[in-house]
């Protein structure tokens, strides 16, 4: 099963939360991961077409996704809405923003209207809001995963906590897209 993260971090803050959704999907067995930074330039769009699940991550600028996440966006009508070749897979999605809240939700939302007009079926955060700042999602959001990050490097920020739920929506994802596969093969 083929699980692929593509991604956006300007200052490497939203690459540590997508190594953690990455961290989390490999704890299901059978599980590759594949990450892809859209900065990168070529896009292994024939590896997108055979993963099983794709999750979208973005920092959130100016109240949206990054301009580059969103070039991504507008570059895949060719290679993927036109041929529906994401059609039924399953996506996802996590944002990390300077602010407690930033907007981050109008980022998530961007992501999750993509995945839909891809014909994608969109899996959200099955968490309880966390209670303290050491608990999973303590931002207290359920579209994706959100992260916080201050203005101190991305070795010390975003939190543990924002990691942890990282890791958790990519956990969800990989037991959500083992699902699917299982059923089709039936
Ligand atoms: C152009 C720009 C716009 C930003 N807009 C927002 C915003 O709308 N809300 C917010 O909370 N933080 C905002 N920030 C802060 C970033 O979201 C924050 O620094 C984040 O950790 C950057 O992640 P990155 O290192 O992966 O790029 C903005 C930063 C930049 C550079």
């Amino acid at each position: 099963m083929l699980i692929s993260i593509v991604f956006d971090s300007g200052y490497g803050h939203t690459a540590k939360q997508a190594e953690a959704v990455a961290a989390g999907a490999r704890r299901v067995a059978g599980t590759e991961v594949t990450l892809i930074p859209v900065a990168d330039g070529e896009l292994p769009w024939d590896t997108l077409a055979a993963s099983d699940a794709i999750v979208f991550g973005s920092p959130t600028y100016n109240g949206t996704i990054s301009a580059r996440l969103k070039k991504f966006m507008e570059d895949s009508t060719r290679p993927a809405w036109v041929p529906q070749a994401w059609r039924n897979k399953v996506a996802a999605g996590f944002t990390n923003s300077g602010a407690m809240h930033g907007d981050k939700l109008n980022s998530l939302i961007t992501m999750a209207l993509f995945a839909a007009q891809q014909g994608m079926v969109w899996v959200g955060l099955d968490l309880f809001p966390g209670k303290t700042p050491e608990d999973k999602n303590r931002v207290g959001g359920w579209l994706g995963a959100m992260a916080q990050s201050d203005d101190a490097s991305p070795e010390v920020t975003p939190p543990a906590s924002d990691l942890d739920t990282a890791a958790h929506l990519g956990q969800r994802v990989a037991e959500i897209a083992r699902q699917l596969r299982a059923g089709q093969a039936a």
